[in-house]
């Protein structure tokens, strides 16, 4: 198991060890102790699982009460997983974290609590699972629109036009309308 750190060092890439044979494959995607000497050291009080087509964006979404760190990974298909550093006083603070995460490479990506979090979907569908480390609270719940020109998050956009996107994150504020974490 292999925790990298990503252009954002709490930002950890998790390339787990795939043992494969002619069954086809397994591996370990929760272990405490491991991930915590990774830098990983969590309850998780939540799982979930979405679906999505090819080229819909989710996100940027966070909760400013009760934050969720989220360990993520996809089980089908492919993404591009964007971490945003939301905590005010961090040397990130404003800058992005991001990485294909595909069923074909395993990898996972542990999304600290204090930063937003989105993805794009890359395949013809994508499913999508994480671990939180606390519960969803949407009274809570912020969104950061996923195009924000100060951030300028590069997107692998598919050549025929806009992503799909709910309407709630259609109406995610700009990254300096935002509010922050202290
Ligand atoms: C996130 C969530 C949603 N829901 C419900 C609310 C709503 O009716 C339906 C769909 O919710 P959303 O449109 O918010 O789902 P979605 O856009 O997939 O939201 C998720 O996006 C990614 C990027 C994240 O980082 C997650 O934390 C979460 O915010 O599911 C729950 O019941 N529990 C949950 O934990």
């Amino acid at each position: 198991m292999q925790f990298i750190p990503t252009a954002i060092p709490d930002v950890i890439l998790v390339k787990p060890d795939v043992f494969g044979d002619e069954r086809g494959f397994f591996m370990e995607t929760w272990q405490r102790r491991k991930f915590a000497e990774g830098g990983i050291d969590h309850d998780f009080v939540q799982d979930n699982h979405s679906r999505s087509v090819k080229g819909t964006l989710r996100g940027l979404h966070y909760q400013i009460r009760q934050p969720q760190g989220k360990l993520v990974r996809v089980t089908a298909g492919s993404v591009f997983d964007v971490a945003v550093d939301l905590r005010r006083g961090s040397p990130t603070f404003g800058q992005w974290a991001g990485e294909h995460l595909s069923a074909d490479n395993h990898h996972m990506l542990w999304v600290p609590p204090g930063f937003a979090h989105g993805f794009y979907v890359t395949s013809e569908t994508a499913d999508f699972q994480y671990k939180c480390s606390d519960y969803y609270a949407p009274e809570h719940e912020h969104c950061i629109r996923w195009d924000d020109p100060e951030l300028g998050i590069d997107w692998p956009l598919s050549d025929n036009g806009a992503p799909l996107v709910s309407e709630k994150d259609r109406q995610g504020l700009a990254f300096a309308q935002a509010e922050y974490f202290d």
